[in-house]
């Protein structure tokens, strides 16, 4: 697929790399071939980009560079800092076979002048779009929201079939499903045959009508009337009340289908890169029971087995090692243990791991293939070779590693950055981490860091393993625990240490399964550690004293007793961003 010795889809990646020179995720783009597979984020096909994954990847610039990709099916870049207009695109202009677009959470400008007839996907929401939607031509859109832009005008035909949550938060937009538009209402009001009916039912109705006839008289005309009334007015009230049925069936029915049509869509575009990557993909099919993901087409299960593997170390989920291939990859394989994952919850885990297997993200470590048959589960990641935090804050023989406070904050930082990305990504229901500690949160060359093992425990059969050796630890109120701060580190366990201590005391009580609430708490008990290690081991200036209260703050909140307490990881970023 090289083309005049160039391959034909590097000039628009090296533009969009030029607005981001020295962007980490973007380190993997250099060499002549972005199909070579060591392109982050890069999906090929037979030789040519057909997509660009890079959500959160903390990118700059314009986008148009890469909708100019001409075969390019999925453009995923949400959560990014880019700016600029989004092009017009039409089968003129951009790839006909674009089907799912998703610029979500940037600072995108312009219109949306779209008209693409394979376009399944739309998500622009939170972004500085205007004007109206007019333009906006996309038939077979299953999955579209444009909310918390700068949208206005009347939403109509087709568009109009998705829900409210769709448009929300724009400057003027009105129409179906939102309120009518100022012009169309008022030509409703003045005519409108709901309104006179509504006048005759007034007129009519039996109280009205029995006052009326009641200076006459006449009993039987005054029962009469007043029956007749009755019978009037109870036909017009259940007409009446008929036709609001079945408005409200009909609504609701939209309403549901939208709702149905937008989770289906994200489900079909995650069901359709996953038969991409593994289906659609003849190599990863070769992998001897291996099912592989974006960027580990070239694993093999055989080629696993005979690699040389170093011991990293032993923790309630099962080993790890270290496993240096024949063509000298380096992954980390995980070997689950069989009481935790019996082989009874195979289909779930299956599906819950082609689902983790999608995750691509700068804070969450690769998973870049599993193994799940006989009883043998296996999980691959990408060896990250500078360590766990648990190493940092907890080393060997009480060494830890030194970490000053700009280094602690960034990994902080890009712990929630993952964990955030975690919970908001696309899945029915969202996406729980389920054992974030020390030990599972990496450290990369750049000193950025990295969760791990995300969704693993959420299928082991008993958690309570995991929390019950220190269950009173997990229990400390977070002021307790600052005031223990010292104490605790240098009594935690050198490798791993189970979850006990960062596991919500909602989970100690058994029975209960780790959720997103969990997921907060045990990162709020992470950050104080993190923060509380610092001020024990290296004490602080003056200027880190104003940070170093607003984390303690954040991981209080985190912590809070009650699930429901807690803020999302997206407020806690939100937090983070005031002072950092
Ligand atoms: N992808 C990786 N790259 C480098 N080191 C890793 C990687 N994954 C895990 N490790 C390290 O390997 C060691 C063992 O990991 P393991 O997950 O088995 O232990 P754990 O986290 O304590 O236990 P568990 O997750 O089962 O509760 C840990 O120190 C961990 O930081």
């Amino acid at each position: 697929e090289l083309a005049n010795g160039g391959h034909q889809d590097l000039p628009a990646l090296l533009s969009f790399k030029a607005y981001n020179p020295n962007a980490t995720a973007l380190a993997t783009w250099t060499g002549p071939n972005p199909c070579s597979g060591t392109w982050f984020g890069i999906r090929c096909y037979r030789g040519r980009v057909v997509g660009v994954f890079l959500d959160g990847a903390s990118l700059a610039g314009a986008v148009a560079p890469l909708l100019g990709l001409t075969q390019i099916r999925a453009l995923a870049v949400r959560n990014n800092s880019l700016t600029g207009v989004l092009p017009a695109l039409d089968n003129a202009t951009a790839s006909p076979w674009l089907r799912h677009l998703l610029v979500s959470r940037n600072q995108l400008t312009g219109s949306l002048n779209i008209s693409l007839g394979a376009l399944l996907t739309l998500r622009a929401e939170h972004n500085g779009f205007r004007g109206g939607l007019e333009s906006l031509r996309a038939p077979l859109l299953r999955s579209f929201n444009v909310s918390g832009n700068r949208l206005a005008g009347e939403i109509s035909g087709d568009l109009s079939r998705f829900p409210t949550s769709a448009f929300a938060g724009n400057l003027a937009l009105c129409g179906t499903p939102l309120p009518r538009c100022a012009r169309g209402y008022n030509a409703l009001g003045s005519d409108s045959s709901s309104n006179a009916t509504t006048t005759s039912i007034a007129a009519q109705s039996p109280s009205t009508a029995s006052a009326n006839v009641s200076g006459n008289g006449g009993f039987s005309k005054i029962s009469l009337t007043a029956l007749m009334a009755t019978g009037i007015g109870n036909a017009v009230l259940i007409t009446v009340s008929l036709a609001i049925s079945v408005v409200m069936f009909i609504y609701m029915r939209r309403k549901l289908r939208s709702a149905k049509d937008a989770s289906d869509a994200a489900l079909y575009f995650e069901e359709e890169e996953d038969k991409r990557r593994n289906g659609g993909d003849e190599k990863c099919q070769k992998s001897g029971g291996l099912v592989c993901f974006e960027g580990g087409e070239e694993l093999r299960l055989e080629s696993l087995l005979k690699a040389s593997a170093e011991v990293l170390g032993k923790g309630v989920s099962g080993s790890t090692y270290k496993a240096v291939l024949e063509d000298g990859v380096v992954v980390v394989v995980k070997r689950l243990s069989v009481l935790q994952f019996p082989a009874s919850r195979s289909k779930a885990f299956d599906r819950h791991m082609r689902l983790v297997g999608r995750l691509r993200h700068h804070h969450v470590v690769s998973l870049r293939g599993y193994c799940n048959s006989n009883g043998e589960r296996l999980l691959v990641y990408d060896f990250l070779p500078n360590g766990s935090l648990q190493s940092f804050l907890h080393a060997n023989g009480g060494g830890a590693r030194s970490l000053d406070w700009s280094a602690r904050k960034s990994i902080l930082l890009g712990v929630a950055q993952g964990l955030n990305y975690i919970h908001t990504f696309p899945a029915r229901p969202g996406l729980v981490h389920a054992n974030v500690k020390p030990s599972n949160i990496l450290v990369d060359e750049r000193g950025g860091a990295c969760v791990s093992e995300c969704g693993v425990m959420r299928y082991a059969t008993n958690i309570q393993q995991a929390i019950l050796p220190t269950q009173a630890a997990a229990r400390c109120p977070p002021d307790l625990f600052l005031g223990r701060a010292a104490a605790t580190s240098s009594a935690m366990p050198a490798s791993g240490g189970g979850w006990h201590g960062y596991a919500a005391p909602e989970l100690a009580s058994g029975g209960a399964r780790a959720t997103q609430e969990s997921d907060v708490y045990s990162f709020g008990m992470v950050l104080l550690e993190v923060v509380t290690d610092h001020k024990a081991a290296d004490g602080e200036d003056g200027g880190e004293g104003e940070e170093t209260m607003g984390m303690v703050k954040i991981g209080m909140l985190c912590t809070a007793e009650a699930p429901e307490e807690r803020p999302t990881m997206a407020q806690v970023l939100a937090m983070m961003s005031e002072f950092m």
